[in-house]
């Protein structure tokens, strides 16, 4: 958000408290004590909120919550009833009023920062600020529909601190820690009961009327939702709140009636993501005798929505069996039989998936997730991992997984506001801002659906210590720390798609991470810098294929940073972030070698840059190359299909490029061989001996390898081997598949 506007916000909040107050006092509704309070408050929330921002920061941005982050604190895991109340006078600050509540008013409209600032007061009139994190963007839920004057709310174990505008307040930073309530309930204070005015008259129908109401007025909006509902699997602003429905279900009814609201609720609970509670109000699994037809495509949107496409297909074979005239009933079945098709076999129409993600913003898919032979079990040594459950191929697809939360960055850079922290880079920025949104999307998934919880917090958070409790309170504790926590050590990070990456590269234009997700099986995958499987990326879905022949029980891998560093310490450093320390044989072999060794091989990559950098490719000094890649290679003791040695490659290929355009086939041959040797593969048939082109193991396929393999066969060609180059065209092909997650696209970029 950017600071000015952040600020004029604020400050219109303020003023607008400041104009409440001023009436207030005018109607001498207030006592002078409370108001200079209330004042004092407000002078140091705009003081130094705005009083920090030097004008050359105002034009950057960023989100203060994330470089101010309080230290890590569980939400509350006691139910409601177990807590008692508390006043804002007795609350100490910098404290967790652990066994405690706060009973709160809010007394002026709301405010965006990064969550919603909102001033409340308590039930003696002290004014406090408020700060909701983790909340909605405005986009999808006005600030004045989750908290406007007049709500009321009880803060669950209040964190009363210093903000970071320098004034005290009420940080809320776990979802699961606020309950907003109505005047009718006991936990209400007295006072503001009788203020608010009589009790509850209206009976359930007369509610859910109103909430028929809600639903009617949204009747544009919502076809035009239904519209992208169903065709691009997009939700617009969630407006339909099931709040009139709920509260209709509190009053007396007869069982039509119930039957009638919870169907109608269902369909609110979709508009705003709720799945498990649209299921549960439309009776799944037990419809009874006689299902209606609303209930059941309510039911089947749910679980579509869910993942969960066996189930829906067998409500939806009953929505049609039953109501054959349901518009939606057939098409919908046709797509879920679809979703069924791809989560048991991986048999994706790869081809649309690309035009997909290219079409959609953000790039969130619809396509179901497939796990292949892979299971997930224990290591040894670091924690879980994923292993192959049979004998697979180089190109075999192992999963392709659909992301749990996903965030396309491409939008920071220009439709929404920018956030930014000053002492932040702008590539930094990106990264903090890219992070703030997954973490607030996760957390707003997992609290709407609670059936997500467990698969999420089971995975990797390394030492933090976790809550006991999943649910209290009927609701999904949903720990905001634990989410960062997650976050930071799973995410990734990647373009649109690797086929665009591939072509970049191709190209030898820099490559740019815009999005971020999180995958939670292929999230169980360890890194190694010597992976046997790679990873790639089509709009949110993630591809994992082998990169080498695997047998049942091999531990797959990926590279977690790509393959270009060889310094080990960079790439150590790069793994930090995961805290670990990599032990393949890559990174083992540079702490075993000698220090002068390793100065020694630095120089002569320096030379060896020197010698291929500065030159077009026709005037290398081809042998002042090739002495310098054999001085390299003595520094070596193991062989590079133990210890590849990736960036002897490029020097290698470029003379393979030079030697081919001088029609010197053997030497093209040789250094063909050896560009593949240098990324551990072991190859038959490059050399002298006549035998045909084979891989006998696969090495750690990278993008560049697929030009590798065409100008194997384009030397084959020229040589009249034919097989070998129907070989080697075929290899092409294998890695292309790898690198881009599939091969459909393999004659749009290289042709026939
Ligand atoms: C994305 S998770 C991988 C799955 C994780 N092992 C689990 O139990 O869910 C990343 C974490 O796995 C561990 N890890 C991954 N690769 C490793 C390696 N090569 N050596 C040691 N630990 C590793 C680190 O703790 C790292 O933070």
């Amino acid at each position: 958000m950017d600071l000015q506007r952040d600020t004029r916000l604020c400050i219109e909040a303020a003023k607008s408290f400041l104009q409440y107050l001023i009436e207030r006092k005018q109607d001498g509704q207030n006592s002078y004590d409370r108001t200079s309070m209330a004042e004092d408050c407000l002078i140091g929330l705009l003081g130094d909120y705005s009083s920090n921002i030097a004008p050359d920061q105002q034009s950057h941005n960023e989100s203060f919550r994330a470089a101010l982050t309080t230290s890590a604190y569980l939400p509350c895991e006691t139910p409601l009833e177990e807590l008692h109340a508390i006043a804002l006078q007795d609350l100490e600050l910098g404290s967790h009023h652990r066994g405690k509540y706060l009973p709160l008013r809010a007394i002026a409209p709301p405010s965006r920062a990064t969550g919603i600032l909102v001033l409340a007061e308590d039930e003696f009139e002290f004014p406090i600020i408020l700060y909701l994190h983790q909340q909605e963007e405005e986009h999808v839920r006005k600030a004045t529909d989750i908290v406007d004057v007049g709500a009321l709310l009880l803060v669950k174990e209040p964190y009363f601190d210093t903000m970071i505008f320098g004034t005290c307040g009420i940080q809320v930073d776990h979802l699961s820690d606020v309950i907003y309530v109505d005047k009718d309930d006991a936990r209400v204070p007295e006072a503001w009961r009788s203020s608010i005015g009589g009790g509850n008259e209206d009976s359930a129908e007369a509610i859910k009327m109103k909430g028929n109401l809600e639903m009617a007025q949204k009747n544009h909006l919502q076809a035009i939702r239904e519209y992208v509902f169903r065709f691009f699997f997009f939700f617009g602003p969630a407006l339909i709140i099931p709040d009139s429905y709920t509260r209709a279900l509190s009053q007396r009814a007869t069982p039509d009636q119930i039957e009638v609201i919870k169907r109608n609720r269902a369909l609110a609970f979709l508009e705003t993501k709720q799945f498990d509670a649209a299921l549960s109000d439309t009776g799944f699994p037990n419809f009874g005798p006689d299902p209606t037809e609303k209930a059941l495509a309510r039911a089947a949107k749910a679980l579509y929505f869910l993942g969960r496409f066996k189930e829906a297909r067998e409500v939806l074979k009953k929505l049609c069996q039953r109501f054959p005239d349901n518009k939606d009933g057939t098409g919908t079945l046709d797509r879920v039989e679809k979703r069924c098709a791809e989560q048991n076999t991986g048999d994706y129409d790869f081809r649309f998936l690309q035009a997909e993600a290219k079409k959609r913003h953000p790039p969130v898919l619809d396509h179901a997730t497939y796990f292949g032979p892979i299971e997930v079990k224990e290591t040894q040594d670091k924690g879980r991992g994923l292993f192959a459950t049979k004998a697979v191929r180089a190109g075999d697809l192992l999963l392709c997984e659909k992301a749990f939360g996903y965030i396309d960055a491409h939008g920071y850079d220009d439709g929404r506001p920018k956030i930014t922290v000053t002492t932040y880079t702008e590539k930094e920025n990106r990264f903090i801002r890219a992070r703030t949104d997954l973490v607030r999307l996760i957390v707003q998934k997992i609290h709407r659906n609670p059936s997500l919880v467990s698969a999420f917090t089971a995975m990797h958070h390394g030492s933090y210590q976790t809550a006991n409790t999943c649910v209290v309170d009927g609701k999904p504790i949903v720990d905001t720390f634990l989410t960062q926590r997650i976050v930071s050590l799973n995410v990734f990070n990647y373009e649109l798609s690797s086929l665009i990456t591939h072509k970049r590269l191709r190209s030898m234009k820099h490559t740019a991470t815009h999005s971020w997700g999180i995958w939670i099986k292929a999230s169980t995958i360890n890194h190694s810098c010597t992976s046997n499987a790679y990873r790639s990326i089509i709009g949110d879905m993630m591809i994992v294929r082998a990169r080498q022949d695997l047998e049942p029980g091999t531990e797959i891998t990926i590279s977690y940073c790509g393959s270009e560093e060889d310094d080990e310490k960079i790439m150590q450093e790069q793994f930090e972030e995961w805290q670990f320390t990599c032990a393949c044989a890559i990174c083992q072999d540079e702490q075993q070698t000698e220090a002068s060794v390793l100065a020694g091989r630095r120089q002569l990559m320096d030379k060896l840059d020197d010698a291929c950098g500065s030159t077009s490719r026709p005037d290398i000094q081809t042998e002042a190359v090739e002495q310098l890649l054999r001085a390299l290679k003595n520094t070596y003791t193991r062989p590079a299909n133990e210890v590849p040695r990736m960036r002897l490659s490029q020097a290698q290929l470029l003379l393979a490029y030079v030697y081919n355009a001088q029609n010197k086939m053997d030497k093209v041959f040789k250094f063909v061989d050896e560009t593949l040797i240098s990324f551990g593969f072991i190859l038959a048939g490059l050399d002298s001996t006549r035998v045909s082109f084979k891989i006998i193991k696969w090495g750690l396929v990278e993008d560049q390898h697929v030009e590798v393999f065409r100008l194997a066969q384009e030397a084959f060609e020229k040589i009249q081997a034919r097989e070998d180059a129907m070989q080697a065209e075929e290899y092409a092909r294998t890695a292309f598949k790898i690198v881009v997650g599939e091969d459909s696209s393999f004659e749009s970029v290289y042709g026939k």
